[in-house]
């Protein structure tokens, strides 16, 4: 049995959900399907999560939600209409979605995710109706009554195994599953969403909760390239991945699979399958536990923007017992998690996601900082990226930095921060936003064009 996954940009209009349709009939084992809300459908379209969270800002707010739900129901509606599917449907989101929008606005966190969870929801619903129509067997499982459990606030959202007993019985329905991707409920009956991109979390926990014999994800691309295809013109595919090598890619900028999703996967020893909807007889990039890594070194190459640094800087630092838990603390008061420290014998930097931070926050951090640590210097840094090279076979390969190093110098650009991960899959570079497209290139370069043989 499989449970396949379908992105966005694989059910953003009725054409779509056609392919979709006849991908899963091609294959009884397809049983569990995921579906994504209506994604775009062209460079400069809005994905119904987008125009959802615009919905609830817009009511919020206190101002006329009218357009900004005639957004919404437009985009079903035309789907409806494609897939010739009856007309009310689109009256019953419509309802749907002013149901949700009259719910308790106390909790802004909880009021945006019920709306944002609307777009997989009442697409679900849809896909399942449509599969009716055309008469094969497909039901719509509503996360609550299928088992999707998770915690609760303010706690960051995932998924609790508790409900993993009721979700395997998904194994057990006669005709195709059709479930909403992104969202969950607590204990009490909470809808909670997950993270962006987190549909393909919920496909995930679903094929660990069934044990499946494959998760397959399917979206835009044929594969999961070696650096992200936007940037660089025609990458290598990649056929064969591990969970940690896909875990690693997923963090640095490879959106094409969610880091959260390769947990389940990873823990069930679910193997995964990244597919394209439009060219689904192409075989795609599986995601395993082990591969033969002698034959490449560096699987992939990513880079992603919008991290900060908090320097600090005293000298005889190495010496001050407690000086490195007493900094991280100050953080973890301010809610604020980090991504690497690399440090020196009087000096450590906390390399933060920019978006954790806010002007009043840094001000309070280095005013803590300045008062409990007494350092010699203290300041954040802004606009750096994150170029990440990965590979199981890194740690057998010698000079790989040095490769790295030079290519990184042949740009101009100056590295700010080098970190090798105990790992040792992944070998991290920091550098300025600005230099992050000629960097990414130029080790695309180094590592996987091939030099003609002399
Ligand atoms: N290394 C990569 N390999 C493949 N796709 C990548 C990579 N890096 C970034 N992407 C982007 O990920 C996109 C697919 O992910 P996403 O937009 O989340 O799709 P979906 O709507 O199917 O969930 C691709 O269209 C591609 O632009
Ligand atoms: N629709 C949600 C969840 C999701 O997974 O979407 P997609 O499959 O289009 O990445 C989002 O836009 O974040």
């Amino acid at each position: 049995m499989k449970v396949c996954k379908f992105g966005g940009t694989s059910v953003a209009s009725a054409e779509q959900i056609r392919k979709v349709v006849d991908i899963v009939v091609s294959d009884p084992s397809r049983k569990i399907v995921v579906v994504s809300a209506p994604g775009k459908r062209f460079s400069e379209d809005i994905k119904v999560t987008d125009l959802l969270i615009d919905l609830a800002d817009t009511s919020l707010a206190g101002k006329d939600p009218t357009d900004a739900l005639h957004n919404v129901v437009e985009r079903y509606q035309q789907i409806a209409e494609g897939l010739d599917l009856d007309s009310g449907i689109a009256q019953i989101i419509e309802q749907d979605l002013i149901r949700r929008l009259k719910k308790d606005q106390s909790d802004e966190i909880l009021y945006i995710d019920s709306l944002k969870a609307a777009g997989e929801d009442n697409n679900a619903k849809l896909i399942a109706a449509y599969f009716q129509h055309i008469g094969i067997d497909a039901e719509y499982v509503n996360p609550r009554e299928g088992g999707l459990l998770v915690n609760l606030r303010p706690e960051r959202v995932r998924a609790l195994p508790e409900g993993n007993e009721k979700l395997c019985t998904l194994r057990d329905k006669k005709g195709i599953v059709v479930f909403p991707g992104f969202f969950g409920y607590t204990e009490d009956g909470t809808l909670r969403t997950f993270n962006r991109g987190g549909s393909d979390i919920t496909g995930a926990l679903l094929a660990a909760a069934t044990n499946a014999e494959l998760y397959e994800n399917f979206t835009d691309v044929d594969c999961v390239f070696s650096a992200n295809p936007t940037v660089i013109e025609n990458p290598q595919a990649i056929d064969t991945m591990t969970y940690r090598e896909m875990r690693e890619l997923a963090y640095a900028g490879f959106t094409v699979f969610h880091e959260e999703a390769l947990v389940p996967a990873f823990r069930h020893k679910i193997p995964v399958c990244i597919k394209n909807t439009n060219n689904p007889s192409a075989p795609g990039t599986m995601i395993v536990r082990n591969r033969d890594h002698a034959l490449q070194s560096v699987v992939g190459i990513a880079a992603d923007n919008g991290f900060s640094t908090l320097f600090v800087d005293k000298y005889l630092m190495n010496l001050e017992i407690g000086f490195g838990r007493h900094l991280l603390q100050i953080l973890e008061e301010e809610e604020i998690p980090y991504e690497h420290t690399p440090s020196g014998i009087d000096n450590l930097s906390v390399i933060i996601r920019s978006e954790h931070l806010t002007d009043e926050k840094e001000a309070r951090i280095i005013n803590r900082i300045e008062t409990e640590l007494h350092p010699d210097d203290v300041h954040f840094q802004h606009d750096y990226s994150m170029v990440v090279l990965v590979g199981e076979g890194m740690r057998h390969t010698r000079g790989l930095a040095a490769r790295a190093a030079s290519a990184i110098a042949r740009t101009g650009a100056n590295i700010e921060m080098i970190n090798q991960g105990s790992s040792e899959v992944s070998l991290v570079f920091g550098i300025q936003e600005k230099d992050e497209n000629l960097v990414l290139r130029e080790l695309y370069q180094e590592f996987f064009t091939e030099v003609p043989a002399h």
